[in-house]
């Protein structure tokens, strides 16, 4: 291998371009871009067989000694071709190329040391930002550098490039002055001939130009800096592949065609829609809308254009940067930076212009941003489809015409993981049809209040103005909770709101503090309704079957409506809905995952370290494979079908535990004992995927996949008690369902106490069941027989064509019996009566709280049932 460094070949050619051979005694002008883009040549190089096209030298080695090339980490002919071309566009003396734009900034940052300083700009590409946060935390590098990009990206801020270099040339003259061009590629913007020392690009977009390769690029000038840059490039191993370079050769031809289809295809696009555009080159133009919801369903309307990140592709892209390219910059500097969430970025490619423009006013209008207006017979921009009710709805917040929120949960079995799945192993879990319900009620005076009947029948209410609200930094609309609990709000609550309840009532505090943090976080701007929020469950409090869950995403799911955090989507169309599903599926995904962020922050402040199954599957319903995200395996969730066929018994042992506890026990027995813990986790993990296999597997017969996980469930359960989480009670229960009726069972939840979960086979008789169920009552255990797999979070329908009356509620009328069509907003609520507070009752309004409230605990599920059509997702 050769110890020199490497493929400096690129500084061998001429510039301007070379002359072909010319017969005639006149002077040649330079070629022009794009004939200097197609024309590939490099007299230094010549074809043995005079191929026309840069062959691909696909060779890892070279044979013999001293030769020009030995190695292609080091230098491969197809690469110096394409690096020596690149620096014929790109004014450049010098061009390396690597294997992602990404990994040529990487290359350019290493030419700094410990100690230097990088200034950026403000409004740099996700990636950028992530890779510079990560050179600052880990490498200390304090300025040696100046980062530019112009014009930005996404919010395409023109920056002089020129002037800034001069300048920066005066105050620090060592400073290295480097230009992300990826914006404008070499055809739009050579920064090298405006005082850039280096230029990178990411040719994975404009210089190849049809996605089908990753590929960065360094230009310069600067003998030294270069090498350094073939140093680096070398050592590290991350030249560009033979075949890269041919394909990224090959896209170079038609960059100029390329760029002015997709620039002239940009400019009647910015122009048709009349939306801003921060610029009128390149091909890439992002615009507002108001609503990052409306943002939302613009994208997912489109169909010419494709969802993805990236750009420069011959393919049209829409995306939006807040939750795709730029994810990785946490809300709060996104909001810092003024990245707005709703920001919708078009990448122009070279589809025809009219099939563009046709398709975003297609998707312009499904999603309600512009519609026809039938006097001027043309479409016009709604300014903002959700504006006007909203405005309306605001003003509820602080009056007295607001909605009752009717939402509710289910609970969950655990069959295989639990505790494993805090620790990064998957668990098998499914939704039970025991539910938690939470309604949340307008009140008239400046107060909030909980009512908890659950628990012991707490009540208590907060004057919200003495709510610690300094404490508090505002979540914006569309941001999402950072992964960390605000420690600085849980403090001032605890010590103020917490402080003042009755100290004998732990279970309520604990709730008290997650619904109160969830109020505050979710609150808009000073706009802090007035409320009571009552929660009630089916589901035994504390008995590991997620009562808790099922509570957080009640109240998550209350306040984001309450707070207009959600849309609810327009329904389905009546001939659509009594299809397969009957409408019940209308909560859309978005949505859902947006109540379980919220969901898991509550989890959060009732269980410590939560691995967040039990709220997905609590807002998801179903049964799933969860996996945590953060350890060695991909975090995620699947759904699986077979478990939804099974039968189990619950049964509580009524031994009061505490999950946050157990759960802690678990970390401290793994931080001490590390090879125990560590080998069970392993056999959990074995345990679940052997348990996926068999519900997945449609040639498994029935019988051998209810003895397989018999078999799991009595392994699993021993693993738990090694972990230190069974009970004797739950010994006695395993007792009671294996030796007298030959079934296995294992704890669920977090154990040491709780429920018991026990497989029930399709064979067992009636009778036996009703046996064992006798016999677990004798020995005052409390069994549930329950069916799994069922929906996930509900909301009652907010529209009024959907309510039941009351003179016919409870008496089990058809929830899907009214479906309309088209509203994205819910009405107001006309004249509520006020529950709470001085206000009298306002005639018209039927509120649901005081029967929710009143309505025997067995009764709720056909109560709520017939109060109207719920929306599941
Ligand atoms: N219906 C409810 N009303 C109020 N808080 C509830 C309700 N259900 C659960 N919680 C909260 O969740 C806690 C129980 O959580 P946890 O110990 O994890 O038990 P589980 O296994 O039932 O989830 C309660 O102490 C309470 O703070
Ligand atoms: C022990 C654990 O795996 C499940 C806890 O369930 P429950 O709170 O006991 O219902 C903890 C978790 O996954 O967050």
């Amino acid at each position: 291998m050769a110890p020199t460094p490497v493929d400096t070949k690129s500084r061998l050619h001429d510039l301007p371009t070379p002359e072909p051979e010319s017969p005639f005694p006149r002077t040649r002008k330079p070629y022009r871009f794009s004939t200097l883009c197609a024309t590939v040549e490099n007299p230094d190089m010549k074809d043995q067989y005079g191929s026309s096209s840069v062959p691909i030298y696909q060779t890892a080695t070279f044979k013999g000694v001293g030769n020009e090339y030995d190695y292609t980490r080091s230098g491969n002919p197809t690469r110096t071709h394409l690096q020596h071309h690149l620096a014929k566009i790109s004014s450049a003396g010098h061009a390396f190329t690597v294997s992602s734009g990404m990994a040529a900034l990487d290359v350019i940052l290493r030419i700094l040391k410990p100690g230097d300083e990088v200034i950026a700009g403000d409004d740099l590409y996700g990636g950028t930002n992530r890779l510079l946060t990560y050179i600052r935390k880990h490498v200390g590098v304090i300025t040696a550098m100046v980062l530019l990009e112009s014009p930005t990206n996404p919010l395409l801020k023109i920056v002089d490039l020129a002037t800034i270099s001069k300048d920066v040339k005066e105050i620090a003259p060592n400073a290295v002055i480097v230009v992300d061009n990826t914006m404008m590629s070499p055809y739009l913007q050579r920064p090298l001939e405006h005082g850039a020392d280096i230029v990178y690009d990411s040719a994975t977009k404009y210089l190849s130009g049809h996605h089908d390769l990753m590929a960065g690029v360094v230009t310069c000038n600067r003998d030294d800096i270069a090498k350094q840059l073939a140093f680096t490039i070398n050592s590290v191993g991350n030249a560009l592949t033979p075949i890269d370079s041919f394909l990224l050769l090959r896209g170079i031809k038609t960059l100029a065609l390329r760029m002015d289809r997709q620039q002239q295809t940009t400019q009647l696009v910015a122009e048709d829609v009349h939306l801003r555009i921060a610029d009128g080159n390149g091909a890439v133009l992002s615009f507002e809308t108001g609503n990052k919801e409306l943002s939302e369903k613009i994208v997912a309307a489109t169909r010419l254009w494709g969802i993805s990140v990236s750009f420069g592709c011959v393919n049209s892209l829409i995306s939006m940067p807040c939750v795709m390219s730029h994810a990785s910059i946490d809300a709060a500097t996104r909001a810092a930076r003024g990245l707005p969430e709703d920001l919708i970025r078009l990448c122009v490619g070279i589809e025809d212009p009219n099939d563009l423009l046709d398709d975003l006013e297609h998707a312009l209008l499904d999603a309600g941003a512009i519609e026809l207006n039938a006097a001027q017979n043309k479409l016009v921009r709604v300014r903002d489809p959700d504006a006007l009710s909203r405005a309306v709805h605001d003003l509820d917040l602080n009056g007295d015409q607001q909605l009752e929120w009717f939402v509710s949960a289910p609970g969950k079995v655990i069959l295989f993981g639990e505790h494993a799945v805090v620790h990064g192993v998957t668990a098998i879990a499914a939704s039970v049809d025991l539910r938690c319900y939470g309604l949340t009620s307008p009140r008239a005076d400046d107060k909030l209040s909980v009512h908890f009947n659950d628990l012991g029948d707490f009540y208590h209410e907060w004057d919200i103005h003495s709510l610690p609200w300094d404490a508090l930094t505002p979540t914006p609309v569309g941001a999402e909770h950072s992964e960390e609990l605000d420690q600085r709000l849980i403090e001032a609550i605890t010590a103020t709101a917490i402080a003042e309840l009755d100290q004998d009532k732990k279970t309520a505090h604990s709730a008290s503090l997650a619904f109160l943090y969830l109020y505050m976080t979710l609150a808009r701007g000073d706009r802090r309704p007035a409320l009571n929020f009552t929660a009630r469950s089916t589901l035994p409090v504390g008995a590991g079957l997620g009562s808790s869950a099922s509570f957080s995403t009640c109240a998550a799911a209350a306040l984001q409506l309450v707070n207009r955090r959600l849309s609810l989507p327009s329904l389905p169309a009546p001939d659509v809905t009594h299809t397969s599903h009957q409408g019940r599926r209308a909560i859309p995904r978005d949505i859902a995952e947006e109540v379980n962020r919220y969901a898991f922050v509550a989890e959060k402040i009732l269980h410590g370290n939560p691995s967040g199954v039990d709220n997905s599957v609590a807002v998801f319903g179903g049964a799933l494979a969860y996996t945590r995200a953060g350890f060695e395996r991909d975090g995620g969730m699947e759904g699986i079908q077979g478990f939804k066929s099974l039968k189990f018994l619950l049964t509580n042992s009524k031994i009061p535990r505490d999950t946050k506890k157990l759960v802690a026990g678990v970390g401290e027995k793994k931080a001490n004992e590390p090879e125990l813990v560590n080998g069970i986790l392993k056999s959990i993990q074995s345990i679940s995927d052997e348990a996926r296999r068999a519900l997945a597997d449609p040639e498994l017969p029935r019988d051998a996949l209810l003895s397989a996980l018999n078999a799991l469930i009595e392994e699993n359960h021993g693993h738990l008690v090694t972990l230190g989480v069974s009970h004797p009670a739950l010994e006695s229960i395993r007792e009671k369902t294996k030796t007298a009726f030959g079934l296995s069972t294992k704890l669920t939840g977090a154990g040491g106490g709780g429920c018991a979960v026990t497989l029930v086979p399709d064979d067992f008789q009636d009778k036996e069941l009703e046996r064992l169920i006798d016999e677990l009552i004798r020995l005052d255990f409390k069994p549930y027989l329950t069916s799994v797999g069922g929906s996930g979070l509900g909301i009652l329908s907010p529209y009024p064509e959907h309510r039941t009356s009351s003179s016919t509620r409870g008496r089990g009328s058809d929830p899907h019996a009214v479906p309309v069509d088209g509203q994205v907003t819910p009405p107001e609520t006309p004249n509520p009566e006020i529950v709470d507070g001085a206000a009298s009752p306002q005639a018209g309004f039927d509120p649901l709280r005081p029967t929710f409230e009143a309505t025997v605990t067995t009764d709720l599920p056909e109560w709520t049932t017939g109060l109207g059509r719920w929306l599941y997702v």
